[in-house]
């Protein structure tokens, strides 16, 4: 028998029932193991491979550049990390929206290759029929309305979403729409607090909220954001909850001057 503590394993279950005691969700993005590792240990209950991985592993300006292979990479370390957290892998740009066996092919890619424990997607009624498709396959899925990254070049900015009453209207048969379909929460991006909040009532599903306000039922943010490892980047919706980038800075910096002084290595840090 084995004698060390099993943790018990987050599932879709245990977050709608987390809705239903009101219990708030707590999300965060990871890409790699170690960072994984620490964000699981803390308790987060949904661990998400966002494809902000293109923006804030690779670099890139927007999400579209990462590919299907690029986010098994980064979902398989992920998993080996998280004994606790469920974790939720994003369909990157052009791996749905061409037609429900594509769509269908890369989450069962997603969750054969990296063994995650369901997708995200991007999108309304208009990915309707490639979502059933995937819940077909026994495969948990979560939408995601409002400010779809995916489509900035359709937007032209990431300014909040769904001010407006007929964009508002959309987002609300969307919502209704994925949670008719079978998924078992869906993200809010950068929606009015006030619309989110009657998005929250009227599911019975989860909400998972970015810059969406105070009422939906679960938040979520970009974990480099929130530890304060991306410096520039500081929209109103981010809380900080450390400042990493100054605090690596510092260190990297005392050891670059100790390698200049011959201070390191020192007699008892050799052989
Ligand atoms: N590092 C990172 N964090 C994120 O939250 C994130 C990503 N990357 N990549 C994918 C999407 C893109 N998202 C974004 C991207 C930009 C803003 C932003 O710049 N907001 C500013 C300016 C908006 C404007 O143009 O008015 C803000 O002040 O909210 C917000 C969310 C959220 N996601
Ligand atoms: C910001 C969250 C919701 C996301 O989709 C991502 O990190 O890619
Ligand atoms: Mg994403």
């Amino acid at each position: 028998m084995s004698v060390h503590k099993e943790v018990k394993r987050i599932t879709t279950h245990t977050v709608q029932e987390m809705k239903n005691r009101g219990e708030k969700i707590a999300m965060l993005t990871s890409y790699d193991f170690s960072m994984a590792s620490i964000v699981d240990a803390a308790g987060v209950d949904i661990i998400l491979v966002g494809d902000s991985a293109s923006n804030v592993m690779a670099g890139h300006e927007t999400t579209l550049p990462i590919t299907l292979d690029q986010m098994i990479y980064h979902a398989s370390a992920v998993v080996r990390a998280a004994k606790r957290a469920l974790v939720i892998v994003d369909l990157p740009f052009g791996t749905y929206q061409g037609n429900s066996k594509e769509a269908l092919n890369s989450a069962i890619r997603i969750m054969k290759e990296s063994g995650a424990h369901g997708v995200k997607i991007e999108g309304g009624i208009e990915i309707a029929e490639s979502v059933s498709r995937i819940l077909t396959a026994g495969i948990p899925v979560m939408g995601h309305l409002g400010l779809t990254p995916q489509s900035i070049y359709k937007f032209g900015t990431y300014t909040v979403r769904a001010k407006e009453d007929a964009e508002a209207a959309k987002l609300r048969e969307d919502a209704m729409k994925l949670q008719e379909l079978g998924c078992f929460g869906v993200v809010l991006e950068k929606i009015p607090a006030q619309l989110a909040k009657e998005v929250s009532e009227s599911l019975d599903i989860p909400t998972i909220g970015i810059g969406a306000g105070q009422y939906c039922d679960g938040q979520v943010l970009v974990i480099h954001d929130m530890l304060g490892i991306n410096k520039g980047f500081k929209p109103r919706f981010l809380r900080q909850y450390a400042n990493l980038y100054d605090t690596m800075n510092t260190a990297i910096q005392n050891y670059v001057s100790d390698v200049k002084a011959k201070e390191f290595p020192n007699e008892k840090e050799q052989y």
